[in-house]
């Protein structure tokens, strides 16, 4: 019997099946490459990858005849419409209909197919604007949302509810994980569409490779954020795929914040950036403060390991070794 209380059910199967099939869908990104080497450092030896051009998970045909013909056992969903403030801003038509798209593709022919469990990626934009801090999961529409992203965070949470309906409906074991805002290897560097992390590691290394004295900064430097290393996140997803089977979605932070000015200057020091910081207070500063209450992830046994120091000093060292040079 499907739990719809809240209270957790552990499985524990889930790590004893390193050869079932398992969908991680968008493996090349930032999150879906951290589950798959996760998966594969544990041991699992069956993961069925696709990506984008060879399979448009937008495409509700398509999807359907890939879980008729692989008919994967677990899936992990890591693909979506995914970006920092400004695109979110600029593309909200594609951030509501394209994550609304997918995600009901997959989970829909993911039940219909006889998948026995899946893990639905949302985000800790879900939550209410002025949620309380730190943000319980049952935070969740108490409020309005943060306008720079709300498009997004409403498929996010249809996909939340999406999760929990067919387990109510259907006894189908579906969860959901809501990382808090990631980074790590293989991450987006775009200048403009990126997450801060990644967009400011680029700037500060562009400015000290063509000796620039500043580097803009957006907004006003005062939201505070939380940010947890992805491959810690993926380290939780594999927990989650193994030891909870509940009804209620579940947060996944570092439980460390920092406001955007104390991060700039983290990441100049990384670099080793020697100028100053200019802030451009025309750029939005979105939500005023996001730190999710973690306590029920580390109630059920997960805590993360990775320093937001150590972890920027290794993202910064993949960044050097993949996107620099592959660039000369
Ligand atoms: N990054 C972050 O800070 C956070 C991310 N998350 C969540 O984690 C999940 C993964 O995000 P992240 O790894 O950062 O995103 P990325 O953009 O790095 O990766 C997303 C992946 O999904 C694929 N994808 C997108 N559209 C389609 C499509 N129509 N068909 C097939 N594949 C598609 C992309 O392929 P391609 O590039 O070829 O289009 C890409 O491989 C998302 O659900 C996101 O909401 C949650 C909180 C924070
Ligand atoms: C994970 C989460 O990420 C998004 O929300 P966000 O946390 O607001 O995302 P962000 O990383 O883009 O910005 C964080 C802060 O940083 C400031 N900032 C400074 N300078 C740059 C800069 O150069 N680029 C960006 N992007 N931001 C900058 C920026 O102004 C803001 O105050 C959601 O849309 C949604 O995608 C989501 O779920």
């Amino acid at each position: 019997m499907a739990d719809t209380t809240g209270s957790e059910m552990k499985s524990g199967s889930f790590m004893l099946e390193k050869s079932a099939k398992i969908f991680v869908a968008g493996h090349r990104g930032l999150v879906g490459s951290a589950i798959v080497r996760k998966l594969q450092d544990q041991g699992f030896t069956n993961l069925v990858l696709r990506t984008h051009s060879e399979l448009d998970l937008t495409s509700q045909s398509d999807v359907e005849s890939f879980f008729a013909t692989q008919k994967p056992v677990y899936v992990i969903l890591a693909a979506a419409k995914v970006g920092g403030i400004h695109a979110n801003n600029t593309y909200p038509a594609d951030f509501i209909g394209v994550n609304l798209q997918i995600q009901t593709n997959v989970i829909h022919s993911a039940y219909k197919h006889g998948v026995k469990k899946l893990l639905f990626l949302g985000s800790s934009c879900i939550y209410p604007k002025f949620a309380p801090q730190p943000i319980p999961e049952s935070a969740l529409l108490t409020g309005p949302l943060e306008p720079t992203n709300e498009w997004y965070a409403i498929a996010k949470i249809a996909g939340i509810k999406m999760c929990q309906a067919y387990r109510l409906q259907h006894q189908w074991d579906a969860i959901s994980g809501m990382p808090t805002n990631l980074y790590g290897q293989n991450d987006n560097f775009h200048p403009e569409n990126s997450h801060v992390l990644p967009a400011l590691m680029r700037r500060f290394h562009e400015a000290k490779a063509n000796n620039a004295d500043e580097v803009v900064v957006w907004g006003s430097g005062s939201p505070l954020r939380e940010f947890l290393h992805v491959d810690d996140l993926a380290d939780a997803c594999v927990f989650l795929m193994d030891q909870y089977s509940g009804f209620e979605h579940v947060n996944v932070g570092s439980g460390v914040e920092v406001t955007i000015k104390e991060l700039a200057e983290l990441v100049k020091e990384v670099v080793g950036f020697k100028g100053k910081l200019v802030w451009d207070c025309t750029k939005p500063d979105g939500t005023p403060r996001k730190l999710m209450d973690n306590s029920k992830l580390a109630s059920l046994g997960w805590t993360p390991k990775i320093s937001l120091k150590d972890g920027l000093s290794q993202t910064y060292e993949w960044y050097l070794e993949n996107v620099v040079q592959q660039k000369q």
